[in-house]
């Protein structure tokens, strides 16, 4: 699994203060990431001893752990609401958030949007004070090349992503590519949001502007709630 930032200790200690919120019948978000994987093995813990929770995975590699983490599934047309989504990042700045690291932004964002409370998990190395993380774009794979334009023509620098262990861009979940997109310090976020939001062709950007009810940020030592 992918693996960014703070130590394991911290994204430990953020993943299993945010899955402490889960309560008995609750629909949960399971998000993506090195974070939220240690949420989704102490959620696991939990209905193991007995708690009755249904998990709504937001990536291949959620659903994977939630089945090991043996958490009942469900999805998003089979529920009412989604009580809680706890999910990580890869940057934040107060509760807006830049996501998709791990390519998984385009669910997560739909999931975490639609959950009744979104906890952010994730450890100190991830705080900024403004967002200057570039934003990862995912994109029709027909469009690659118009998306670029325009999104140089916004001011960013759109670098299309490669994968690490075969030769090719990434492919995400849903079959399309990402462009990750430098724009330095983002002053901003909601017309930055906007403008991505309308280019035809982008199906989801990693801009979570004002989204966060709260993070859990993690340290060694324990776990610090904003
Ligand atoms: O697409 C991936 C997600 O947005 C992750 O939640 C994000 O990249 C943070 O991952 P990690 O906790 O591994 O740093």
């Amino acid at each position: 699994m992918k693996s960014t930032g703070g130590s394991g200790e911290a994204k430990r200690n953020a993943g299993e203060s945010a899955a402490e919120a889960v309560e008995d019948g609750m629909v949960v978000g399971l998000g993506t990431g090195s974070t939220a994987a240690h949420a989704i093995r102490a959620i696991g813990r939990a209905v193991d001893a007995g708690a009755d929770v249904q998990g709504i995975p937001t990536s291949f590699q959620s659903r994977q752990l939630a089945r090991e983490a043996e958490i009942p599934l469900t999805d998003l047309d089979s529920v009412a609401e989604i009580d809680l989504a706890i999910d990580g990042a890869d940057q934040f700045a107060g509760e807006h958030l830049i996501k998709g690291g791990g390519a998984a932004h385009a669910r997560e964002k739909v999931v975490d949007n639609a959950a009744n409370r979104f906890l952010v998990v994730a450890d100190p190395s991830k705080e900024s004070e403004r967002l200057n993380h570039p934003v990862p774009v995912e994109v029709l794979p027909s469009a690659r090349t118009t998306v670029a334009e325009d999104v140089r023509e916004l001011g960013g620098e759109p670098d299309l992503r490669e994968a690490e262990r075969k030769d090719g861009p990434v492919v995400t979940d849903n079959g399309n590519l990402v462009l990750d997109c430098a724009f330095g310090e983002i002053r901003s976020p909601g017309e930055l949001a906007s403008s991505l939001a309308s280019i035809p062709g982008v199906v989801e950007h990693g801009l979570f502007v004002g989204m966060a009810d709260e993070v859990h940020i993690g340290t060694d030592e324990g776990v610090e709630i904003r």
